[in-house]
């Protein structure tokens, strides 16, 4: 459903992304990982209109999005969290989960932010003001639920484990795995911890300094000599 074809992305001289192509399909989750810099991030900013691409495609469902802003990827079906929370101030969750919905999808629809609440383990703190009330998973949960609330075709999740502790990340894994099968959303996970990974991606694809150097199952990539060496005086945290 989204393709990438020959991507590329500068920043002044530097080849963040060179020859990107890669293909994600309808409800798949995709692990994308690399060592730290390798643009991966700026791989989610070339899909969802953050960054300007120097040369190649990015296509949804057949259609070119290569030149298209942000707002409108986001209409077509592009979802995305932030590697920072960023709650709305002085907004209460399900607030907060209503104008992410308006973005996105353009209509209100309070079943699908009644699923999306309880699915994330927020719907107790729907009358919360979000900013001030959170905990860091609950604020992350939040962030899921702010891209889901957009209606995606296609969820770009950006290290959304990073910062919880091992009791917390489990809990994750088990609500992403539930909104998947509730959604039935193709998702691509940005994610450092590798057993997270290998629990949540039956595809992944790797990253090192701006080329995708290997795809397949977690087993075989994580065997594959060039992708231990990336990894050579990088260690993988989380
Ligand atoms: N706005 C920017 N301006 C200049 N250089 C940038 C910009 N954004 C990213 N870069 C550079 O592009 C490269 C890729 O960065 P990116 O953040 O995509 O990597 P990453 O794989 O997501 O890293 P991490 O795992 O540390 O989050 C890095 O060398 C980074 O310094």
């Amino acid at each position: 459903m989204l393709e990438l074809d020959r991507v590329r992305v500068r920043f002044g001289g530097l080849a963040a992304l060179e020859g990107v192509t890669l293909s994600i399909h309808k409800g798949e989750i995709l692990g994308l990982i690399g060592p730290n810099g390798a643009g991966k991030t700026t791989l989610f900013n070339a899909i969802s209109g953050l960054v300007r691409t120097a040369d190649g495609k990015v296509r949804l469902q057949g259609q070119d999005m290569t030149h298209m802003p942000m707002h409108q990827r986001a209409r077509l079906g592009i979802g995305r969290t932030f590697q920072a929370p960023q709650p709305l101030h002085g907004l209460t969750v399900r607030e907060n989960l209503v104008v992410a919905q308006h973005y996105g999808a353009g209509e209100r629809n309070d079943a699908r932010l009644d699923a999306i609440l309880r699915i994330t383990g927020l719907a107790a703190k729907a009358d919360q003001d979000a900013a001030s009330s959170l905990p860091l998973a609950e604020l992350k949960a939040l962030e899921v639920a702010k891209a889901l609330a957009t209606n995606p075709r296609l969820l770009l999740l950006d290290e959304v484990l990073a910062g919880l502790e091992t009791a917390g990340r489990l809990r994750f894994i088990t609500m992403l795995q539930g909104l998947h099968q509730h959604f039935g959303v193709a998702i691509i996970v940005i994610e450092h911890d590798i057993a997270a990974i290998r629990t949540l991606c039956p595809r992944v694809a790797v990253l090192d300094s701006g080329r995708l150097i290997a795809q397949g199952p977690p087993d075989l990539v994580l065997r594959e000599p060039a992708v231990i060496a990336c990894y050579t005086g990088n260690a993988v945290h989380g």
